[in-house]
């Protein structure tokens, strides 16, 4: 049954736009300008898409944006779900399903994270290479029930999580922008939120190597690679995770938000040029 509410929500929206998105993106906290980027857009309200969840937090609009970059056809959540929103961590993660049954091959995630890498800046962009799942190592993992066969296996692999070569792409684009000095790699790790993390608990997540920590995004890859979409996501530093018992510093949402402003244009610039270099037979040259 479950299956059948995502395939009519999926073909509800094949029946709204002629648009059939090969890209899927996610704009994290203060990142929704990408979906402006989108040209002859057809965009949905969450609240109109029969089944969606709603967005409830500030930073994320609850519109789905259909419309091409450069000729290439793309679908855009402009504000995404999260676990300390209430949802069951299935409901968060649905997009990525209707994603699948809309054609899209790529997806793209970003999202806004406190820099745990001592050497990163508030503003780096880091590509993700990897992630720690936390609420995973609770139990809380978006396939937790009985596996969907057409969507993909029981045990889906994680090792070949974030595409190499999309990643290879990011650097080369970055660099030609001129981005090299804030673009950086590394390990994101989602916890539940909405509290940020105590100092210990930033202490103790550098040790285990994160090198960036957040609220979402884990969730979406894992879905989306159970179902054969490949993942390209970055974060960005919207502040330092705070690690010394002297500091002064506090997280807070408006930080946040306001780091996403300042940074906005150029993670754009880097996710648009992306896109339309991508082949979408999988193979970048
Ligand atoms: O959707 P993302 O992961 O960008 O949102 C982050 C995590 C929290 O939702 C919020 C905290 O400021 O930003
Ligand atoms: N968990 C977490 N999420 C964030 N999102 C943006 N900054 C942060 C942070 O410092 N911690």
């Amino acid at each position: 049954r479950f299956s059948q509410t995502k395939k009519n929500d999926a073909d509800w929206l094949l029946t709204q736009t002629a648009v059939r998105p090969l890209v899927g993106i996610v704009c994290g906290s203060g990142l929704g300008g990408l979906a402006d980027l989108l040209k002859d857009q057809v965009a949905f309200n969450y609240r109109d898409i029969p089944n969606f969840p709603q967005s409830t937090v500030h930073g994320h609009a609850g519109r789905l944006v259909f419309g091409t970059l450069k000729g290439r056809p793309c679908v855009c959540m402009q504000g995404r779900f999260h676990l300390y929103e209430g949802y069951p961590i299935q409901k968060i993660t649905l997009p990525m399903r209707i994603f699948k049954m809309l054609g899209v091959k790529t997806v793209i995630l970003t999202n806004a994270a406190g820099g745990l890498n001592q050497d990163f800046k508030v503003g780096d962009i880091m590509i993700i290479k990897d992630h720690l799942n936390m609420p995973g190592f609770a139990g809380n993992n978006p396939l937790t029930g009985p596996n969907d066969e057409r969507f993909g296996v029981r045990f889906p692999c994680m090792s070949d999580a974030y595409d190499r070569e999309l990643l290879q792409m990011a650097m080369d684009v970055g660099s030609e922008l001129g981005y090299s000095d804030f673009l950086r790699e590394g390990v994101y790790c989602a916890l539940g939120g909405p509290s940020f993390e105590t100092i210990a608990e930033c202490r103790m997540l550098h040790k285990l190597g994160v090198d960036a920590v957040g609220m979402s995004t884990v969730h979406e890859v894992i879905v989306a690679r159970h179902c054969g979409m490949r993942v390209f996501a970055l974060s960005l530093i919207t502040n330092q995770a705070v690690m010394d018992y002297d500091s002064e510093e506090k997280a807070n949402h408006n930080e946040v938000l306001q780091t996403a402003k300042q940074r906005a244009q150029q993670l754009e610039k880097l996710v648009s040029t992306m896109v339309i270099r991508m082949k979408h037979n999988n193979n970048y040259s």
